[in-house]
């Protein structure tokens, strides 16, 4: 084991200058720290290459603006370390991610909104426009943008169980398109018009009916099943699968590149609807009644 350790990312309150720039030092073993506690633990492994990236932001790693951020930058820096492979993961017990924090959508400052959808969408266009073999190791609720992450890596694997889907309209919110275009590319047309009309939440054993996942082990194994898995793709001469990748990706992602601010503007707009918001409202509510019953 070895590798990266990165310290001291700064996430600023201040907007709009979010980060200062993280410092690498090369160790035997490696942590990815966080402002908000060490919320995401990245391991690299120096004799592979493969990167272990655990999301660990109790109770249900909901993906806040400083979240994504530390997100956003460790994608940067193992791109930038040429990292060859990445395991996706969480290390909150039973939640793979619960998607985008929805306090951040619900009675918004609009200006931390605008930078909040900008850092979602720089997560997605690391991660769906990694060079790197990447692998979902689903181990728990994987719920819209939690789902979205996932549908970014080359591959998944699920634990039995659990829950996976892009849910958006059953929040009374709508996926924009580039999450359509990402469960596109791996359920098709059909499935993820039917998927995101309803706002379908699968079932573990469901999503590999549809392919949504593509391999379904016990809990204790999905991570190992990863590792795996990750060997196969490394096996591959390595400028000859990033390349096929690209090539099924890259107008995709060039799509977004164009429409970036577009795609922030919509995002603003539909956001501080008086209808998204009191459907937000509502669905949370539903959700801390949920939760307080079980306390
Ligand atoms: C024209 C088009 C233009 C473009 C328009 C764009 C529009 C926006 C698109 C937005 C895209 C993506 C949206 C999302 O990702 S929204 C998030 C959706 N996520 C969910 O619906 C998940 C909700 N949560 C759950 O279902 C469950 O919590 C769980 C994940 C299954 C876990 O269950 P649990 O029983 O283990 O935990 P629970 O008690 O429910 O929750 C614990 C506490 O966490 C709070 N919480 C849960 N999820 C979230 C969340 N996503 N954001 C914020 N907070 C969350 C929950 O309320 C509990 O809190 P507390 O204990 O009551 O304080």
């Amino acid at each position: 084991m070895a590798t990266l350790w990165t310290r001291g990312i700064q996430v600023c309150r201040a907007l709009p200058r979010l980060c200062t720039a993280p410092s690498v030092q090369r160790r035997t073993s490696v942590r990815l720290m966080s402002t908000e506690k060490d919320n995401l633990l990245v391991d690299v492994d120096s004799k592979t290459g493969v990167a272990t990236m655990q999301m660990n932001r109790p109770p249900v790693n909901s993906l806040n603006l400083e979240f994504l951020t530390s997100i956003s930058i460790a994608l940067e820096k193992l791109e930038n370390e040429k990292c060859r492979g990445l395991i996706l993961t969480s290390d909150v017990p039973k939640i793979f991610c619960a998607g985008l924090d929805i306090l951040e959508m619900y009675q918004p400052d609009v200006e931390r909104l605008q930078v909040f959808w900008r850092s979602l969408q720089d997560v997605w266009l690391r991660l769906y426009g990694s060079k790197m073999a990447t692998i979902a190791a689903i181990n728990g609720h994987s719920p819209a943008g939690g789902c979205l992450l996932a549908t970014c890596c080359d591959y998944r694997i699920m634990a039995p169980n659990y829950t996976i889907g892009l849910n958006e309209t059953q929040l009374g919110i709508v996926a924009p398109f580039w999450f359509r275009d990402t469960m596109c590319g791996v359920i098709g047309h059909r499935e993820t018009e039917h998927a995101l009309t309803l706002g379908i939440m699968y079932s573990t054993e469901e999503a590999l009916n549809i392919k949504l996942v593509d391999k379904v082990v016990p809990q204790d194994k999905v991570i190992p099943a990863a590792q795996e898995k990750m060997k196969q793709y490394l096996k591959i001469p390595e400028v000859a699968r990033q390349l096929s990748k690209d090539l099924m990706r890259r107008e995709t992602v060039e799509k977004l590149r164009l429409r970036r601010e577009d795609d922030v503007a919509a995002f603003k707009n539909f956001a501080v609807r008086e209808s998204v918001q009191k459907s937000l409202g509502m669905y949370l509510e539903m959700l801390k009644k949920k939760s307080q019953q079980k306390k």
